[in-house]
């Protein structure tokens, strides 16, 4: 069976890229959203981007982007993914795609059982689905919150392309919720920083063992 691929979000150093690298991460994350404490300009993250060594995939990360804010960061990033983090329609997911030929990733909020069926219809026209914990009413940030939703939702559950489990994971948490979700991608932001946007390359590190080092075991629903 493979290794858990992993994405770890929300880079802002290149001390953080090549911990990332380092550690044998899949995916870095790059955050385009002024409000996060991991916000970068599309000339720091192209700076950053291109230090990442080949196999390293780059995504951007943007909430409700227009196709201004867009061009501008897929002119200036060399980027292997597009992840839609805000209330981007399925037809927006699909503009998207068509606009800029690269794979969209449309995250998905889950505090309930009713959230799930958002994820099969975006599973529908986005290349990826990201599973992240629902926002706190009120939250400035539609992720990287540090919050974990009932990971027994999603047990066992399939979907018609491939996602990505995020929310609150940590190098202590990651193993279990591989082993009770079945997901052979996971998405970190929080979870391995010392202060909010201050990535720590040890955190990192055991993150990506931790996570490679699982095993899915999704429990079956009665
Ligand atoms: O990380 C951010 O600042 C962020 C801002 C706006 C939207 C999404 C964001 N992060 C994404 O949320 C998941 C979960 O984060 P966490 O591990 O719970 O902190 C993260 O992996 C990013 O993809």
């Amino acid at each position: 069976m493979q290794d858990v691929r992993v994405k770890i979000c929300g880079l802002t150093r290149a001390e953080d890229v090549a911990a990332v690298a380092a550690a044998g991460a899949a995916y870095a994350g790059f955050v385009f959203f002024p409000k996060s404490p991991r916000n970068v300009t599309p000339e720091q993250a192209r700076t950053l981007a291109l230090l990442a060594p080949p196999g390293l995939a780059k995504v951007a990360l943007v909430v409700d982007a227009d196709d201004a804010t867009l061009d501008a960061i897929t002119r200036a990033v060399p980027l292997d993914m597009l992840q839609l983090h805000g209330h981007e329609t399925p037809e927006r997911v699909q503009a998207v795609r068509a606009r800029y030929g690269l794979p969209v990733m449309k995250a998905v909020g889950v505090a309930e059982e009713a959230d799930l069926p958002s994820i099969g219809l975006y599973a529908q026209v986005a290349d990826q689905i990201l599973i992240d914990a629902k926002p706190p009413k009120g939250a400035d940030l539609p992720g990287g919150n540090g919050l974990a939703f009932d990971w027994r939702l999603i047990a066992g559950k399939r979907w018609a392309k491939p996602w990505m489990l995020a929310g609150g994971l940590t190098p202590e948490t990651v193993a279990e919720a591989v082993a009770m979700t079945g997901a052979r991608q996971v998405d970190v932001s929080s979870g391995v920083e010392s202060a909010p946007g201050l990535k720590d390359a040890a955190r990192i590190a055991a993150f990506v063992q931790a996570a490679q080092g699982a095993r899915a075991v999704p429990k079956l629903r009665g």
